[in-house]
């Protein structure tokens, strides 16, 4: 990585690895070559300064990534690059994960959350939400957050030995699904604002998960934030 180029990789196996390379290709960093790169072997990947992970299936990115001799590799990248996760992304970079399929997920680890897949329902429960994000360009225009299939985090956990967790942004309480058997209920959701189950974007140092995807929408903002802040440092 130099100070004038960047070559971001985006994990290509499955899912929406499409849409965040067209958003790579049209942003515009002042002074800063962006370049995307595909990536589905090891060799692709020694390539990246940094690496985005797109939504799609988790468990079947994880599968592709084993068969591609690249689950390794990641998990040694996520130790010293910079990575986002948007969705099945923020799944794989997350600790633990509740609701995993029988014998478990492969995951690559990194940000100290646990969280729940799926856990604002199937499908048809898909939903979009504006979100107001702390740390992104233009910052009284609210993001289209577009949530699919997206997981709930359930727990923010502390690490010593980790940075810190910055919290860029929570849904509001009222659309909270109630997560798991015997949890709240979204009628029951109005003192949950310090609910870490509200977290819907979260930076620990070099790492970014989105549980929504950016990819999706037109904006490219988030893309803005993480070259400028998890790439470059802000
Ligand atoms: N839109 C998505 O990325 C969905 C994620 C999917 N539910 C998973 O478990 O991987």
């Amino acid at each position: 990585m130099g100070r004038q180029g960047v070559t971001i990789g985006v994990l290509a196996l499955q899912g929406a690895f499409a849409e965040h390379i067209n958003i790579l290709t049209r942003l515009k960093i002042s002074h800063l070559a962006i370049t995307p790169l595909l990536v589905k072997t090891p060799d692709d990947l020694q390539r990246c300064d940094a690496l985005i992970i797109p939504g799609g299936e988790s468990t079947t990115i994880a599968l592709l990534a084993k068969l591609a001799g690249l689950l390794e590799p990641l998990k040694g990248f996520v130790k010293e690059k910079p990575v986002w996760g948007t969705c099945a992304g923020a799944i794989l970079l997350s600790e633990d994960v509740q609701g995993a399929k029988k014998g478990g997920q492969d995951l690559l680890g990194g940000i100290n959350v646990s969280l729940e897949r799926n856990g604002w329902g199937s499908q048809v429960e898909s939903f979009e939400a504006p979100l107001a994000v702390h740390g992104l360009r233009d910052p009284d225009t609210p993001f289209n957050g577009v949530f699919i299939r997206a997981p709930v985090i359930l727990e923010l956990k502390t690490d010593p030995s980790r940075p810190p967790i910055d919290i860029l942004a929570r849904i509001s309480p009222p659309l909270l699904p109630a997560v798991g058997s015997g949890s709240v209920s979204g009628s029951e959701n109005g003192d949950l604002l310090d609910d870490d189950r509200t977290v819907v974007a979260l930076r620990q140092g070099r790492l970014l998960i989105t549980t929504f995807h950016p990819e999706l929408t037109r904006d490219d903002r988030f893309h803005d934030f993480f070259v400028r802040n998890c790439v470059y440092g802000g």
